[in-house]
């Protein structure tokens, strides 16, 4: 990092008021060449509204963008990307239909492309560079969440990018894909590339940056040097001193089975997508079932099969409550008592232009409609109490869900399943892109249904999260699922192991039986 030289981006007096709310107030910071920079602060803190004002995509009303020393307007992201500036987003801004080479064909200039000559080329050969394993010929809908986040790194690196910024890159990662992200991000920084990394992942922020700046309601209120903080330090510094801390849930013993699944085998519809394969396992009232799991190894059409969202009618392979579901909808499993959380929570776990109150009556399937009629009341009446409970950061039960910053409409999704009392919760990345404190209230909300005798099934790519949730664990590998093993009877290297598809033999019949541990 060269602090020295003129600062490669320096903001000053940034302001940008949205109806009603003041994202960002008069913020000052600067960036170094090489410089890895954390934005950090508690969910709707303006991380990501800044971010989108110095990549053009957010007009500020005030302030002025410096940029190597001179200043700049940055009226739209074509602007910043002439510039250098690159950016990854949270929720991925990929065509799905079109192949890896044709996304990032459509954000280049003519002159770029001419420079550049056969993009297919230059793709792989910064995939090599830079340890990305990107191939430009796939299309991006068979990608898994994180070759999806690979794909966008590269089209920032295709343009020579001297400022790469990050939103929560590593939320969905696996433990090696944040090794892998990690080595890529030194690798630029140590080439003179400033990166602006946002996170709630306090110990990464420790790991990987040079300095931070804390946000708070839209003001910056606190720069540090994560090199000589703990991530329990600046957590202090985001929001003040915790109440609890997250360790140490006890541990639970489920009673009878409220769901299971016998053999369930299913082919991908998706041609690059993972088949189940004879998938066996129980899910027991008053337990936590954790499944640990490299993405794209089946969890997407595992929760497609269990949810119904499937919608291919099966026979005899899933029951709740000794009821056989197979053949049942997506909106019938709800009616008898399952709930879901998605992975992707704008566009499935929640329709982006309706309200939070209408997002709630899609999925409630109880005790909203009387005679034929919505019972509006109810229905603002529940969105107004998950927005209370879990501290949802918004305008209120009318806000358009694509309004919420990523980690408060994660919490009022998660909130809004957890508050139906569902027999069954079914969820994946339960706190992806929440902040230390509301990850804190899901996880109590989470032990509080199980205790009152839910039984959750919880589908996450953080290991250490699961560990601290999980009753029982087990791990998904090429559509086979792994025994399952009392948490507190495993370790971390025998779930990784498993992860790795070592409990796969011959007679996969055979894989889905209870360890003797
Ligand atoms: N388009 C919009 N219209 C109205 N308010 C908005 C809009 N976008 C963001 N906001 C509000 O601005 C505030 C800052 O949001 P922002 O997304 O920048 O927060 P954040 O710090 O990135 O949060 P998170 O960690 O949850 O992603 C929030 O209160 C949010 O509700």
């Amino acid at each position: 990092m060269n602090t020295t030289s003129t600062p490669r981006l320096e903001l000053l007096n940034i302001t940008k008021q949205y109806p009603g709310c003041l994202a960002n107030d008069r913020i000052s910071m600067q960036l170094s060449p090489g410089e890895i920079h954390a934005l950090l602060g508690e969910n709707g803190a303006g991380k990501s509204t800044l971010v989108k004002s110095i990549y053009g995509v957010v007009a500020p009303n005030s302030g002025q963008f410096m940029w190597d020393g001179k200043e700049v307007e940055i009226k739209s992201p074509a602007i910043a990307r002439e510039l250098g500036i690159g950016m990854v987003f949270q929720h991925f801004s990929l065509f799905e239909t079109l192949t890896v080479s044709q996304n990032i064909e459509l954000c280049l200039s003519k002159a770029q492309l001419e420079t550049i000559g056969h993009l297919g080329s230059k793709i792989s050969t910064l995939s090599k560079a830079y340890g990305l394993n990107v191939d430009p010929d796939r299309l991006v809908h068979t990608l898994s969440i994180g070759e999806r986040q690979r794909v966008e790194i590269m089209r920032c690196l295709v343009q020579d990018v001297k400022l790469l910024i990050l939103d929560e890159p590593t939320s969905v990662l696996t433990p090696q894909e944040v090794a892998g992200l990690f080595d890529v991000l030194r690798r630029l920084s140590s080439e003179g590339c400033s990166i602006m990394f946002i996170s709630h992942k306090l110990h990464e922020v420790t790991e990987i940056c040079h300095s931070a700046t804390i946000l708070r309601g839209g003001k910056a209120i606190d720069t540090c040097d994560p090199r000589i903080e703990t991530p329990a330090s600046i957590a202090k510094m985001m929001v003040g001193d915790l109440a609890e801390q997250d360790a140490g849930y006890s541990k639970k013993i489920g009673t009878e089975t409220l769901f299971k699944a016998e053999d369930l085998t299913l082919d991908s519809k998706q041609p690059f997508g993972t088949s189940l394969k004879h998938i066996s396992f129980e899910l027991k009232k008053g337990e936590i079932l954790g499944v640990a799991g490299v993405a794209g190894n089946g969890q997407d059409e595992l929760m497609a099969a269990i949810s119904g969202e499937d919608g291919r009618k099966l026979k005899n392979v899933m029951w709740l409550d000794g009821k056989d579901i197979s053949s049942l909808g997506a909106g019938t499993r709800r009616s008898l008592g399952m709930a879901y959380v998605p992975e992707e929570r704008l566009g499935r776990g929640a329709v982006p232009d309706m309200s939070l109150a209408e997002n709630t009556l899609l999925t409630h399937k109880v005790g909203f409609v009387k005679n034929g009629w919505v019972e509006w009341k109810a229905v603002k009446q529940y969105a107004k109490s998950i927005i209370d409970q879990f501290k949802v950061k918004c305008h209120g039960e009318f806000s358009h869900a694509k309004s919420l910053s990523g980690g408060n409409l994660q919490k009022f999704i998660m909130g809004r399943e957890i508050g139906q009392n569902p027999k069954v919760l079914i969820c994946a990345h339960p706190t992806w892109g929440v902040d230390v404190g509301a990850a804190l209230a899901i996880h109590q909300a989470l032990l509080a249904l199980r205790d009152q005798g839910a039984a959750i099934l919880l589908i996450s790519e953080d290991i250490d999260e699961l560990f601290l949730l999980a009753d029982r664990m087990a791990a998904i590998c090429d559509g086979h699922l792994s025994p399952t093993v009392h948490t507190e009877k495993t370790s971390i290297d025998q779930i990784g192991e498993w992860m790795a598809g070592t409990f796969i033999n011959t007679n996969t019949h055979d894989t889905n039986q209870e360890t003797a541990a």
